[in-house]
C-alpha cells in the first residue's frame, strides 16, 4: 500500500459544557483511519455522530484529548494534535485546505480575485492563477456577468459555488471537504464529483462528508462509519 499522508491514531474528543457547570461530554473514541495520496475517504454515519468534528481536528480547529493526528508534510511528520499554532498555520498554507459549504465573505473583494488569491497561495503565478480561477467559475457555472462582483449579494448557491472554486484553486496534497455539495443542483454536483476526481487524479488524498448518496458512492474509495467510534460502541 502507498505510504499514508494522513494517519489518526487513539483519537478521542470530548467537550467540555461551560454553560452546564463545565459538564464534559464524551463524543469521539479511539478514532483510527489512514489515507494515502489519490484516495478518497468518505466519514459516513449520523447526524451527530461526530464527522465534521474529526475534520477540525485534522484541521487543527479543535484540539483532541488524547490520540496522534500525524500528517506528512514534505520530508517531514507533523502530529497535528500536538502541533505549535503556527506549525498549524503553515501547514493549512500549503499542506491541507478545507472546504465547507459557506462562504465567508470577504467585503469589497470580487469572486474573481477571491478565487485567483487561493489559487496563488500555493505558488501559481498570476496568470496561471486566473486561468486557472476563471475555468473553475466557468465549469461551476458561476455566470461571467459576476466575476467582477463581490459575492456578498449573490445567491447561495452562487456563493457556495464560489466557495468550492476557492478551495478547490490551491494544490495541497491533502483536501477536506465538509458538505461541498449541500444544496447544489444535480448538474453542478456533477461538476464537483468531476472536479473530486481530478483532484484524485492528480494524487490529492481527500477526507469528505456527503450526505448525497449518490455524490457519495461517485467519489469514494472507502466509507467509514464513525458510529463505530463513539464511547457507547466502545464501552460495548
Ligand atoms: N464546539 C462544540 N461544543 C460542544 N459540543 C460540540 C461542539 N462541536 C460539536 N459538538 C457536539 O459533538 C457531536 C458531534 O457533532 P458533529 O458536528 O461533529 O457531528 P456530525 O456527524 O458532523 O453531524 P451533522 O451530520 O449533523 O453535521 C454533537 O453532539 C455536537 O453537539
Amino acid at each position: 500500500m502507498t505510504t499514508p499522508i494522513l494517519t489518526l491514531e487513539g483519537v478521542s474528543k470530548s467537550f467540555t459544557l461551560h454553560l452546564q457547570g463545565g459538564l464534559s461530554i464524551g463524543v469521539m473514541q479511539d478514532v483510527g483511519f489512514s489515507v494515502a495520496p489519490g484516495e478518497c475517504l468518505v466519514l459516513g454515519g449520523p447526524s451527530g455522530a461526530g464527522k465534521s468534528s474529526i475534520l477540525k481536528m485534522i484541521y487543527g480547529n479543535y484540539r483532541c484529548d488524547v490520540g496522534s493526528i500525524r500528517l506528512q508534510d514534505g520530508d517531514a511528520v507533523v502530529d497535528v494534535a500536538t502541533a505549535e499554532p503556527r506549525r498549524i498555520l503553515a501547514l493549512r498554507k500549503h499542506t491541507m485546505g478545507y472546504v465547507s459549504q459557506f462562504l465567508r465573505v470577504i467585503p469589497r473583494v470580487p469572486a474573481l480575485a477571491i478565487v485567483v488569491d487561493a489559487a496563488r497561495e500555493t505558488g501559481l503565478d498570476e496568470a496561471q492563477a486566473i486561468a486557472r480561477a476563471k475555468r473553475l467559475l466557468s465549469l461551476l457555472n458561476v455566470p461571467e456577468r459576476l466575476w467582477g462582483l463581490p459575492p456578498a449579494t449573490f445567491s447561495g448557491g452562487e456563493q457556495q459555488r464560489v466557495n468550492i472554486a476557492r478551495g478547490l484553486a490551491p494544490d495541497r496534497p491533502l483536501l477536506l471537504l465538509d458538505e461541498p455539495t449541500a444544496s447544489l443542483d444535480a448538474a453542478n454536483r456533477a461538476v464537483v464529483v468531476d472536479l473530486i476526481s481530478e483532484k484524485k487524479t492528480a494524487g490529492v488524498a481527500i477526507v469528505g462528508i456527503f450526505h448525497d448518496e449518490d455524490v457519495r458512492e461517485k467519489v469514494a474509495d472507502r466509507i467509514v462509519d464513525v458510529t463505530r467510534f463513539s464511547p457507547a460502541q466502545a464501552a460495548a
